[in-house]
């Protein structure tokens, strides 16, 4: 059984006809994506945000209409993987380079559904390196703001070469230790001039569906 399988099909029982969805990014918003697409050829009738290209290729390979944000009041639901889920359900995300427009996603959904598998899920956040989105211009400044505010950093690469994110951005991949106050941590990140976003979803989260490794499934609601 694969968890991640399990889990992004079933977080797809939650779509029903005409909604207005979020598609995450990553290797367990993938079994999503694959089983709307299942969903659409059966006749669902749905509109879609993607969070990354990867997605929106992926999304419309699977002929799920793609739609803008802008095009929309808000979104009924999305459904998006994570790399660490507390039991408050604060998230990080961003392990795929994609937590911008993932959390612009998010923040415009009524209804968060994470979908992970048992080994995402923790009791503190942090263990997981925080990954920051930050401008081109003048990052290595940035990263010495963000490491004052006592965290080790690294610049994210891909084949010896620095990661651009889907908005031409850079990825600061970075260690605070245990995060004790996810909500305060996210905020105060977010005023240093340079940081685009941080990975931290903090109380945005409504629903967690976890793939367990024997073959269970557990729908944990906030
Ligand atoms: O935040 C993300 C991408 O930016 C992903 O949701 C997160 O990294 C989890 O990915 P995966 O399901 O592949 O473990």
């Amino acid at each position: 059984m694969n968890p991640k399988k399990l889990t992004g099909e079933k977080a797809a029982d939650f779509i029903t006809d005409g909604m207005m969805i979020g598609l995450g990014t990553g290797s367990t918003a993938y079994y999503a994506i694959k089983k709307v697409g299942e969903m659409v050829r059966n006749g669902l009738n749905v509109k879609a945000v993607p969070t990354s290209k990867e997605t929106a290729d992926l999304a419309a390979e699977e002929g799920i209409e793609l739609i803008e944000l802008s095009e929309v009041e808000k979104l009924d639901i999305t459904i998006d993987g994570a790399d660490e889920v507390d039991p408050d359900f604060n998230l990080i995300k961003g392990g795929g380079g994609a937590l911008l427009r993932e959390k612009i996603v998010a923040a415009a959904t009524e209804r968060l559904i994470i979908i992970v598998d048992e080994s995402k899920l923790v009791n503190k956040l942090g263990d997981f390196l925080l990954p920051i989105e930050v401008t081109p211009f003048n990052w290595e400044y940035t990263q010495k703001m963000i490491n004052k505010m006592g965290a080790t950093s690294e610049i994210r690469k891909k084949g010896g070469e620095i990661f651009v994110t889907d908005n031409d951005n850079y990825i600061l991949d970075c260690d605070f230790g245990k995060i004790e106050n996810p909500e305060k941590l996210t905020i105060d990140l977010n005023t240093i001039p340079g940081v685009v976003e941080n990975g931290i979803f903090a109380n945005m989260a409504e629903i967690v569906v976890v793939g367990y490794n024997d073959g269970k499934i557990e729908v944990m609601y906030k």
